[in-house]
């Protein structure tokens, strides 16, 4: 299944964890970083563009200022990353160098990705830079970014690049070899999964939340990027990293690793965009026959089924939909402003004229707008 599974893959984005990169020092491991280059190189010869997603900056300026733990701050965070960043172009270009390969950086934040117009900037540039055969390697640019505006972690960041680059397929590299049912730092019965259909909440609460010394997201954060490159109709790979060819055995359809199937209907990537990428600036809540026929029946939601608006966004904004459990369900761009919501919550299609003044037209939040989570 595997096998022909991966047949048609043209396009591939590879994760690359810090813990893959370092030593036990936390130095860049040149002969790890060798032995991927490799692989990449090998899969280059055989016509399979690579797009390389790269942590690693802060653990590499972590040793280059001399700081013996992690850094805590978010300034100690910045400048190490500041300093390690070019420390890990610098490893990738001497071992891509004897492959005749070349790199380019790419740094993105999450702004870049949420403003439809940069992200489609971010995709012209890997495009081309595909097109003459450099390889790109991105990194979240972790010198300017708070938390508002952080992607959070480099798993969620591959997805995510994943479906701007309009890849075929991820593979995550980390310091384990795959999804086991338990934590095995603290089960040792713990058994690797070979294969998830689809990521259920089971298989969430198996990803708890644990992270490692140096990585930042931990097996939960692997299994949430998985679940949206799924939805995007990509298929995800969790491998061992520190393992020589891993890369092409996987392609080769070895049962390594954990495989995770994507959706079978996955969403066009507009609405990927609009239900990942986004950040929600408000939420509306409502009622239970909302929500019924936003979850069933693919319809618009209708001011009658609206029962409260919170956040702060105009026209076009982008708000979460919750059910009266407060719970999210959905994701959409709202027609009106969180202020006319509020004046039009309950109230008929027919009736926006007479509460507003004005219209747009029937819908709070239409269907083509809105993406069910
Ligand atoms: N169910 C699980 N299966 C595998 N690993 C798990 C699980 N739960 C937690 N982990 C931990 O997640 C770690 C990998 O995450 P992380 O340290 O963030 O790596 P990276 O630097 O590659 O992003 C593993 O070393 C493992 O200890
Ligand atoms: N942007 C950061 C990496 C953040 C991150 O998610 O790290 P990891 O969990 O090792 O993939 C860096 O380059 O150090």
């Amino acid at each position: 299944m595997r096998k022909k599974l991966l047949k048609g893959v043209k396009r591939v984005v590879v994760k690359i964890g810090s813990r893959v990169l370092t030593d036990d020092d936390g130095a860049l491991d040149m002969t790890v970083i060798g032995s991927i280059c490799n692989d990449i190189a090998a899969l280059r010869g055989q016509g399979v563009q690579v797009v390389v997603v790269s942590s690693g900056a802060i653990a590499a300026g972590r040793s280059e200022l001399g700081l013996l733990e992690k850094p805590k701050t978010i300034p100690q965070k910045q400048a190490a990353a500041a300093i390690g960043q070019t420390r890990l172009m610098r490893a990738y270009e001497e071992a891509m160098k004897p492959h005749g390969l070349k790199v380019a950086q790419v740094l993105l934040t999450s702004e870049d990705l949420a403003s439809r117009q940069r992200f489609l900037n971010a995709r012209a540039t890997v495009d081309t830079l595909l097109g003459f055969g450099i390889i790109p390697v991105i990194n979240e640019n972790d010198t300017v970014v708070v938390d508002e505006i952080k992607f959070g972690d480099n798993d969620n960041l591959s997805a995510l690049v994943t479906n701007m680059a309009e890849a075929d397929l991820l593979m995550i590299l980390t310091d384990i070899e795959g999804l086991y049912d338990a934590d095995p730092r603290t089960d040792p019965a713990a058994q690797l999964i070979p294969l998830v259909r689809s990521v259920t909440r089971d298989i969430e609460r198996m990803a708890g939340g644990a992270v490692s010394a140096v990585g930042t997201g931990g097996m939960a954060t692997k299994v949430a990027a998985a679940k949206k490159a799924a939805r995007n109709g990509a298929p995800t790979m969790l491998l061992l990293g520190k393992q020589a060819g891993i890369i092409i055995n996987a392609m080769e359809g070895s049962e390594v690793g954990t495989l995770f199937l994507p959706a079978a209907a996955g969403l066009n990537r507009r609405k990927h965009w609009l239900a990942y990428t986004l950040k929600p600036a408000g939420r509306i809540t409502v009622d239970d026959g909302a929500r019924e026929v936003l979850q069933k029946k693919g319809r618009s939601l209708l001011p009658s089924g609206v029962v409260q608006v919170e956040g702060r966004f105009d026209r076009g904004g982008c708000v979460r939909i919750c059910g009266l459990d407060g719970k999210e369900f959905a994701r959409g761009l709202a027609d009106y402003s969180v202020t006319e919501i509020a004046k039009l919550a309950g109230r008929k299609s027919k009736e926006i004229e007479e509460v507003l003044g004005y219209r747009y037209g029937d819908v709070i939040v239409h269907r083509d707008n809105l993406v069910v989570l």
